[in-house]
């Protein structure tokens, strides 16, 4: 039984077999419509949001199955002992899908789980989101060695997408100014870096340098500045406000992008005017929901694998 956290569980090859099921079905839904039949996804909420609850209650429907949802407050994951929820949960269901806080609760779930746990975006990793963009990659480039730039924070969706890429011998680039990062191991990113795969960037490059890589790139990815459990929180304004003000002049505009054809992606929610323009935005509207429609097309390659085992269906 496996879980889906950090990509470091697992290896190119289950990467692989996974994007390529995931394209499989996509193609050929109806030939998958009753590969789940009978199995029970739960998802629960700790976090906003609108992509991970539509992609996987759909996802797991288009397969023949079915999710159960629950807002983590409604819960009584709020007042028990998590231990014991976890493995009454599991008494009854197939698949767990978890968006917590604390990187802590995903450990906890996994930990003593009898299912397979997916975390869908915790204050670490956000592995289902970075599923979907190499699956988005690979369909708009034909190979899965993607290179890609990160121009933003360092967040749970910067740390998935560097695992994937590099997994898949790619090269992702990260130009990231400020961290939401609080909780990966010391040697996280120096590991990255060791696969040859991975390169920080300066943050004093010059424009011109910039628009070299921006220029070789198949794409330039970027997400909020503030995730999304701070970003209403009246006690992170003061914050939120330092944050904008440090990383606008790393916002993605139309001179950046000027003179390429490199792709722009962004995982959403985006808020024009922060971490892209909104005429970029616009331009590359089409490109972005390609990219989140493809959460539900992946999640279905990844809930067929971590359910039945197996790749070859
Ligand atoms: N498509 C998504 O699932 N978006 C999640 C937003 C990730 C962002 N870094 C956040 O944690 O708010």
């Amino acid at each position: 039984m496996k879980h889906a956290n950090s990509f470091a569980d697992y290896t190119t090859d289950e990467l692989k077999g996974i994007l390529l099921l995931a394209e499989k079905i996509k193609q050929h839904q109806d030939d998958y419509g009753h590969i789940l039949d009978g199995k029970k996804l739960y998802t629960l909420f700790e976090k906003t949001s609108n992509r991970t609850y539509l992609s996987f209650s759909i996802g797991m429907e288009e397969l023949g199955g079915k999710a159960y949802n629950q807002l983590w407050k409604d819960s009584n994951f709020t007042i028990g002992d998590l231990m014991s929820e976890v493995k009454y949960v599991c008494r009854n269901v197939d698949c767990i899908m978890g968006r917590f806080k604390k990187d802590e609760t995903t450990e906890g779930f996994m930990k003593n789980a009898t299912v397979p746990v997916i975390n869908g975006c915790d204050n670490t990793f956000h592995p289902t989101q970075a599923l979907a963009d190499m699956l988005t990659l690979y369909e708009k480039t034909g190979h899965f060695e993607a290179k890609v730039l990160y121009i933003g924070a360092k967040n749970n969706t910067y740390n998935s997408l560097s695992e994937i890429v590099t997994k898949m011998g790619g090269m992702m680039y990260g130009l990231t100014p400020f961290s939401q990062i609080t909780n990966v191991p010391a040697d996280f990113y120096d590991k990255l870096t060791a696969t040859g795969h991975y390169k920080e960037l300066p943050t004093d490059i010059s424009k011109e340098d910039l628009k070299k890589v921006v220029a070789d790139v198949d794409c330039v990815y970027t997400d909020t500045w503030v995730d999304m459990e701070f970003f209403t929180n009246p006690d992170y304004a003061e914050k939120k406000n330092q944050i904008i003000n440090m990383m606008m002049p790393y916002q993605i505009d139309a001179a950046l992008m000027e003179g390429t054809d490199t792709m722009v992606f962004h995982d959403m929610p985006i808020h024009p005017g922060y971490e892209i323009t909104q005429d970029v935005m616009e331009k590359h509207l089409e490109t972005i929901l390609d990219e989140a429609e493809n959460r539900r097309h992946a999640e279905k390659g990844l809930l067929v694998y971590l359910i039945t085992g197996k790749l070859d269906v």
